[in-house]
């Protein structure tokens, strides 16, 4: 079995410039002659090229270790979390368990110690890089639950020095790959095709390593097309079981010793199972193919096509992206795009990307975001969505009873809170946030100043919600990288804004209603602002979404004017007409009025009526009213017609 290796310039358009990763041609792995097969071949002894600097791939001696200790024949082959079955596996092995347990129990010891004695020979600050590394180094060594741990907080830059964040960040590409021997004999088992007659082409090495799987790069030979060939690390699950075993315990026993509020075994559990959807590649292909379908339409998002034909459990096949990382290039247009993208994830479809940390945000060669690794998706139910909506539209007008029951709602308090209490201590925390403005408010200090201070009425953040706010999050954390002003608050208030003003759920609207008044008063600037706000998301969105046929300046100029015409805009424009109304209303009563007056005022006799009674200050006010809603409308007619749209 031999498979053609030419030499990658003259086989790839030069869109693509594989060289990099497409050697001249040597024999393949596939075409060596091979060990004979067993049903579960024995994990590999060495790795083989190094990607990351570590000069030995400790990932896959431990897998090979727990695989001479029997533990992987079974965990290996669980579809899902199952905590009875892993109790089961592990608790017949107490050997095992006992060594993994003081393996990390003295690797993190040995590491806690030596920043203890820098601290007291007063050298923390010099020492602080090495330590850093050395960190990286041990969780690389500790397998793949611990870099999955790791690379969950290194998109963090509010909760993680920056030395640490340098280093974990390392943990999202460069980690050691397995052999190649091994992967493309796994392709074969899984998809029971030999290489040559899956792929024209396969690149000898692979092109990327991450934690769970390695990535290399193929042309499929049914359709000529450029893939990305994702094979997952030998032993994986029963590494990560076991891990998730040990961790389980600690857990338990830290929130007993700590007396913690939190059920850390819960949130261990829930990120166990996620984890393991994580492991299963249909599943990863199947979120591609959705996602693609709801954001591929958006402009300069790119969501790469699924080979759902060629994916097993654990090989997935999917096609191929050119481009450079995002933290890399420093797109700022690119990162609005990501927000408006991840916005229309979260609060127009609920069902988001939970992973998005910078190694899975590519820049295509031509200019689009492209989205990778879709084995963590959240979905974000719509009674959150207008909770989220609502608590965001709260917290801009300085409504903190509302925001504290907005919490309540959301999970992040329990219904037994005290809400004066609590409204008191939000006031604390957000009063100095907002009075800056809304474009001033940091997404990552907020939540870590909320956490703080609200740790006492036993605040908590569910599991869908932190990965929420990590989506959002990892955005800021990218922009700030490269552009230390950037707040994505300021990015997503439009999109809440033009939100709240369109939909249809009775939720939000009786939100905007109470909203806009104020015991029984119409506070137009609270619409003023809202209808500003979103007509900067409407004129934004423009650029984002395929306007087909129309310029943008013109498609902003119409959704300005048609907004309030428009079906999603009945609520509104019942709340305007009734206020017009009014307002009109008492400009008839004052018109009336004056001309009366004027009347009376020439005729040679008293007139019986005091004329000014008739107009009251609720007419006064409506007269206003009026008058800013005509002022109002003439500006959106202005402002709906920006030179500048592109922000490129
Ligand atoms: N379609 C693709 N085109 C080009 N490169 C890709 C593609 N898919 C993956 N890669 C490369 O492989 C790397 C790892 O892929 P991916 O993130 O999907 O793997 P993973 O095992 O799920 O990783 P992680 O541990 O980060 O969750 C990516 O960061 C990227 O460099």
């Amino acid at each position: 079995m031999t498979i053609l290796l030419l030499p990658p310039v003259s086989l790839f358009p030069a869109k693509y410039k594989p060289g990099a990763f497409l050697k001249p041609a040597r024999p393949l792995p596939s075409s060596r002659p091979r060990a004979p097969r067993r049903r579960e071949s024995p994990p590999p002894r060495a790795a083989g090229a190094i990607v990351s600097g570590v000069d030995e791939d400790a990932f896959t001696k431990y897998s090979g270790y727990l695989f001479e200790n029997g533990a992987s024949s079974a965990a290996e082959f669980l579809d899902e979390y199952d905590l009875p079955a892993i109790s089961a596996i592990y608790r017949r092995k107490p050997v095992l368990l006992l060594r993994r347990s003081l393996q990390i129990g003295a690797t993190f010891g040995r590491w806690f110690a030596l920043r203890y004695l820098d601290s007291i020979s007063d050298r923390s600050d010099e020492m602080f890089k090495v330590r850093a590394a050395e960190l990286r180094m041990i969780l690389l060594e500790l397998g793949p639950a611990f870099v999955k741990i790791a690379q969950a907080v290194s998109s963090r830059a509010d909760v993680i020095p920056p030395a640490y964040l340098e280093e974990l960040s390392l943990l999202q590409d460069r980690i050691a790959p397995f052999s190649t021997e091994i992967a493309f004999s796994m392709i074969e088992k899984e998809l029971g095709l030999p290489i040559d007659i899956l792929f024209s082409e396969i690149s000898p090495e692979p092109v990327a390593a991450a934690s769970l799987g390695q990535v290399y790069q193929a042309r499929l030979r049914s359709s000529g097309k450029v893939v990305a060939v994702k094979v997952q690390r030998p032993g994986v699950r029963a590494a990560i079981s076991l891990d998730i075993f040990i961790l389980r315990y600690i857990a338990g026993l830290v929130r007993r010793a700590a007396k913690l509020n939190t059920d850390l075994q819960a949130v261990i559990d829930e990120w166990a199972s996620s984890l393991f959807r994580e492991m299963d590649y249909r599943a990863e292909a199947r979120n591609g193919l959705k996602f693609r379908k709801l954001y591929g339409r958006l402009r300069d998002v790119f969501v790469p096509e699924m080979f759902m034909e060629q994916t097993s459990r654990r090989v997935l096949v999917m096609e191929w992206v050119e481009g450079q990382k995002l933290t890399e290039v420093k797109d700022l247009y690119l990162v609005e795009v990501g927000v408006y993208c991840s916005l229309s994830q979260l609060l127009e479809h609920g069902f988001y990307h939970a992973d998005p940390h910078p190694g899975n945000l590519l820049r295509t060669s031509d200019g689009k975001l492209a989205y990778l690794d879709f084995g963590m998706m959240g979905e974000f139910k719509k009674e959150f969505q207008d909770g989220f909506i609502e608590a965001c539209l709260h917290l801009v007008n300085r409504d903190f009873d509302a925001l504290a029951k907005d919490f309540v709602t959301l999970g992040l308090l329990p219904p037994t809170a005290q809400k004066d209490e609590v409204s008191k201590a939000l006031t604390g925390v957000f009063q100095n946030a907002v009075n800056k403005g809304v474009r001033n408010i940091s997404f990552g200090d907020l939540s870590g100043n909320l956490g703080r201070t609200m740790y006492k009425f036993k605040f908590r953040i569910p599991s869908y919600f932190s990965l929420v706010i990590r989506s959002l999050a990892v955005l800021e954390g990218i922009a700030i990288s490269f552009n230390p002003d950037y707040k994505v608050l300021s990015s997503s208030y439009p999109w809440i804004a033009r939100k709240v003003l369109t939909d249809s759920s009775p939720q939000l609207q009786s939100t905007l209603q109470a909203l806009l008044y104020k015991e029984g008063v119409f506070r137009i600037d609270r619409l003023e602002s809202l209808l500003t706000e979103s007509l900067r998301a409407r004129t934004e969105q423009s650029m984002v979404r395929k306007e087909v046929g129309k310029t943008d300046s013109t498609a902003a100029i119409q959704q300005a004017l048609s907004f309030t015409l428009s079906e999603k805009g009945a609520f509104v424009r019942e709340i305007l007409m009734q206020e017009f109304a009014k307002g009109i209303d008492a400009l008839g009563l004052a018109t009336l009025d004056s001309l009366t007056s004027a009347v009376a005022s020439r005729l040679p006799f008293a007139f019986p009526y005091s004329a000014s009674s008739s107009v009251t200050d609720e007419d006064i006010a409506n007269l206003r009213t009026l008058r800013r809603l005509l002022l109002l409308l003439s500006r959106l007619q202005k402002d709906g017609n920006p030179n500048t749209v592109r922000m490129k």
